[in-house]
């Protein structure tokens, strides 16, 4: 079970979520959109070669020490520093030679130094390892030309993680280097949460798939490709639905298949006030609740959130550039949310300033599509609108290079603002 109850009353057709006059500010609609999902709660152990991009269900922790030997940094030569008196060079005995994989050397006498490569097991009583290029190599012996620092070029045992440390929290996404630190701690086994089950239909009796020829008055299908691309993560099992027509029975039935094996169900179109948008009152009748509708945000404002069955809905604008923005600031962290991710998603902004002055309307809270350019005399790069209009107009995300945020209450933006931009 994903729900949780909420605590505001939830049917939409109250003023308080958002469906009559007043809209809803951005972060009222994704607190109503959070509270509605938790993280699936079953769990697999995976092997770790199966566990890339998966989610870490509980902390993972070393069971020994990293590293587990004492080792060395560099090619070189173990020695002991109480073999080095005086000013150099030292001539020392080479007393046998240890590489990476073989184990400790047992005989090591005194007055005598160690060939030793790379990852090799460093001897005990070894102070230091003298790196090759401060040494010339003679028969049997070899002229050192430098005294190291104690524990120069010597990887102590344990200096990285000591035995019980925490090498991945719950909640992280196995990626190159989440994978580098399981394997290097030994863990060939990984416990990840499931995947969240996603279903996705695009609505529109207007909709042609891509490659299809087009009657007057037909599109291609941009949504679904959208949503197919940005869900495809290791994390997720969808399904997708394809495009359903704006009839009401269709809809309803391709909502009850959709609902039947989802945790979340993602849905395109429909989500407007014309006679053909039927998605919020399909979702009440098959006897779900909308928690956030009508939010004070451009593009995206007619984007419908809530739940039906045991799955949390998300009904995106039809318009492609809106569904892309709101799947990317609603729909997705509800959707991490579900699926245990715990890292706070930060990464991806930056403030900077616009290189030219903006007048608009003010109200809602704007992602406005636009490139980051360089200006020619060198310096900050700055944020570059795209198009006075955009909503509908994804081809120019394929050239943007983030989403600049415009606070609702400014009119103008003047040149060398600051805002944020939400970066791709
Ligand atoms: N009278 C009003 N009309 C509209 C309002 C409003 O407040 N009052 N809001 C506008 C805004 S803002 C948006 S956004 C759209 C959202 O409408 P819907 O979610 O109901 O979407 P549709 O009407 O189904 O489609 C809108 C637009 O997008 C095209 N579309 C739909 N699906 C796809 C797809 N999968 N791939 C490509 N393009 C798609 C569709 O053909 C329409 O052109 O409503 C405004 N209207
Ligand atoms: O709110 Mo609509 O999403 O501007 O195009």
């Amino acid at each position: 079970m994903t729900l949780s109850k909420p605590q505001y009353s939830p049917d939409c057709s109250c003023d308080e979520a958002g469906s009559a006059g007043r809209l809803l500010s951005l972060e009222q609609a994704l607190a109503r959109g959070l509270a509605l999902a938790s993280a699936v709660e079953e769990m697999e152990r995976l092997p770790l070669a199966r566990a890339t991009g998966r989610i870490t269900a509980t902390a993972v922790r070393t069971t020994t020490p990293l590293p587990q030997f004492d080792n060395a940094g560099m090619d070189g030569y173990a020695l002991r520093l109480s073999d080095m008196a005086g000013n150099g060079p030292w001539v020392l005995p080479v007393a046998g030679r240890v590489a990476a994989g073989d184990p400790p050397a047992e005989c090591w006498p005194k007055g005598s130094v160690l060939r030793i490569l790379t990852g090799a097991p460093v001897p005990d009583g070894a102070d230091a390892v003298l790196m090759q290029e401060q040494a010339d190599r003679q028969e049997g012996r070899v002229v050192l030309h430098a005294r190291p620092r104690r524990d120069e070029n010597i990887r102590r045992r344990g200096e990285d993680l000591q035995a019980g440390a925490e090498i991945l929290p719950a909640g992280i996404e196995i990626g190159p280097r989440e994978a580098a630190a399981l394997a290097v701690a030994g863990m060939g086994e990984v416990t990840v949460r499931r995947q969240v089950r996603v279903a996705i239909f695009s609505t529109g009796s207007e909709l042609r798939e891509p490659g299809e020829p087009l009657a007057p008055g037909q599109i291609w299908n941009a949504n679904r490709y959208m949503l197919r691309a940005a869900l495809d993560r290791r994390w997720v099992a969808l399904t997708d639905l394809g495009a359903v027509p704006d009839d009401a029975g269709a809809l309803a039935a391709a909502l009850r298949l959709a609902t039947e094996t989802a945790d979340m169900v993602i849905t395109t179109g429909g989500v407007s006030v014309g006679d053909e948008d039927h998605m919020p009152r399909l979702v009440r009748e098959a006897g779900g609740e909308i928690h956030a509708m009508r939010i004070a945000m451009k593009p995206g404002k007619p984007v419908t959130l809530g739940y039906l069955g045991a799955a949390v809905f998300a009904g995106l604008p039809g318009n492609p550039v809106s569904a892309f923005v709101t799947l990317k600031v609603l729909a997705a962290p509800i959707l991490e949310r579900l699926a245990g991710i715990g890292r706070p998603a930060t990464r991806d902004r930056l403030v900077m300033p616009v290189a030219e002055a903006l007048d608009r309307k003010p109200g809602r809270l704007e992602f406005r599509p636009v490139r980051l350019v360089a200006p020619a005399e060198g310096g900050t790069r700055r944020i570059a609108w795209l198009a006075p209009s955009y909503s509908a107009r994804v081809a120019l995300l394929a050239g943007a290079d983030g989403l600049a945020v415009i606070p609702p209450a400014l009119s103008h933006v003047a040149a060398g603002d600051y805002l944020e931009v939400l970066t791709f």
